[in-house]
C-alpha cells in the first residue's frame, strides 16, 4: 500500500454553514478511488481544498510528504467540474500552455498531445480553435490537458458528464490504463454504473459527513443485500409471504424480491414454495446505484455507522 494523498480531519464552512465535517480518506498509488455523494454533499469542496483553490478551516492534506502550500501541484492533474478553456485559442497552443504551466518539457508535450488527439478521435484538430469544437470535443481536450504532463495524482471531477457512450468508453479505458501504470486517481462521478465498473475503493459523503469508505467488495458485502429476480406469473401475496423477503417489485410476468440482510442465498432458495412458477431465476446483490439512492433519500440508516475504514 503506497499512500499518495492523505486527507485527515478536513473541516470547511462557508460563513456560518458547515459543509465538511471531519473528512478523512486516502488515495493510493495505482488505484481508482471514487468520491460519491448526492448534489451538494461536499465533493467539489473537498477537491477544491486538495487543489489549493480554497483552504480548509481545520485538518490536513498531505501529498507524499508535502502539506498545504508545499504540495508540488505540477505533479497533480485536475479536471475541474466547471468546464471551459480559452475560446479563441488553437487546441495545440492551449495544451502546450497547460504543459508549460506544469513545467513539462514542450517537445515531449507536443508528441503526447498528437498521440492523445489521435487516441481521442481528434486527429488533425490541433490547429482548430477551441470555440469551433463541440462540447464533448472540448471536454476531451480539457481531459488531455489534465493528463498530458504525466501527473502522479489525477483528480477528475465529473469526467463523464456530457459525453456520448463511445467517448465515455474512451475516457474509462484511459483512466483504467493510467491507474494500471501507477497513477493515483480520485474520481467524482454520479454515474454509478461506471463507478461500479471502474473503482477500486470508494468514499461516500452526504451533507458533508462520511457515510461509506471501503473497497467496492467490502461495500457490497456490507451494504448490498441480495435480490432475487423471478420470471414467472406469481401472485404478489405469495411472493411477499416468502421468508426474508423485505420488499417485492412486480412487473407483469417478473418480480424482484429484495431480501433481508445476512440471508444465505443457498439456504434461502430451499425455502421457496414448490408451487412457485419459475421460468428463470437470478440472484444478485443490489447495485451501487441502489445503495446510493437508499442513502441519498435517507431510507438507509448508514449515516450513523461510518462504515468500514479500508
Ligand atoms: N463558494 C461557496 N460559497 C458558499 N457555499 C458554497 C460554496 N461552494 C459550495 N458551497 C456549498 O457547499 C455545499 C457543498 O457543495 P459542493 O459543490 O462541494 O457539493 P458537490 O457534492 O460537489 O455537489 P454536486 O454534485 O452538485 O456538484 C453546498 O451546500 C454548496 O451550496
Amino acid at each position: 500500500m503506497n499512500v499518495m494523498l492523505s486527507i485527515d480531519g478536513l473541516e470547511k464552512s462557508f460563513k456560518d454553514k458547515k459543509v465538511l465535517h471531519n473528512i478523512s480518506f486516502e488515495v493510493r498509488k495505482g488505484e481508482i478511488m471514487a468520491i460519491l455523494g448526492p448534489n451538494g454533499a461536499g465533493k467539489s469542496t473537498t477537491i477544491r481544498n486538495i487543489m489549493g483553490i480554497m483552504y480548509p478551516d481545520a485538518g490536513s492534506i498531505t501529498f507524499h510528504n508535502y502539506e498545504g502550500n508545499e504540495i508540488p501541484r505540477h505533479k497533480i492533474g485536475y479536471l475541474p467540474e466547471e468546464r471551459g478553456l480559452y475560446k479563441n485559442v488553437k487546441v495545440m497552443d492551449i495544451l502546450l500552455y497547460l504543459a508549460d504551466l506544469k513545467d513539462y518539457p514542450l517537445d515531449k508535450a507536443k508528441e503526447r498531445i498528437l498521440m492523445y488527439l489521435k487516441k481521442f478521435d481528434l486527429e488533425g484538430k490541433e490547429k482548430v480553435s477551441i470555440e469551433e469544437l463541440s462540447k464533448g470535443m472540448g471536454q476531451k481536450v480539457q481531459f488531455i490537458g489534465s493528463i498530458l504532463h504525466e501527473p502522479e495524482l489525477l483528480i477528475l471531477d465529473e469526467p463523464f458528464s456530457g459525453l456520448d457512450p463511445v467517448s465515455q468508453e474512451l475516457f474509462k479505458e484511459e483512466i483504467r490504463s493510467l491507474a494500471d501504470q501507477g497513477t493515483a486517481i480520485l474520481l467524482s462521478s454520479h454515474q454509478m454504473n461506471l463507478v461500479e465498473e471502474m473503482c477500486d475503493r470508494l468514499f461516500m459523503i452526504q451533507k458533508g459527513h462520511k457515510v461509506i469508505y471501503g473497497t467496492l467488495d467490502e461495500v457490497k458485502t456490507e451494504y448490498a443485500n441480495f435480490k432475487c429476480t423471478i420470471n414467472g406469473r406469481n401472485q404478489l401475496q405469495d411472493l411477499e409471504a416468502i421468508a426474508d423477503v423485505e420488499r417485492v417489485e412486480q412487473h407483469e410476468n417478473s418480480a424482484t424480491l429484495y431480501l433481508a440482510k445476512d440471508v444465505n442465498p443457498s439456504q434461502w432458495l430451499k425455502l421457496l414454495p414448490e408451487t412457485l412458477i419459475i421460468n428463470e431465476l437470478k440472484i444478485n446483490r443490489v447495485s451501487l446505484h441502489e445503495i446510493f439512492i437508499d442513502i441519498a433519500t435517507g431510507k438507509n440508516l448508514l449515516q450513523e455507522a461510518g462504515a468500514s475504514d479500508a
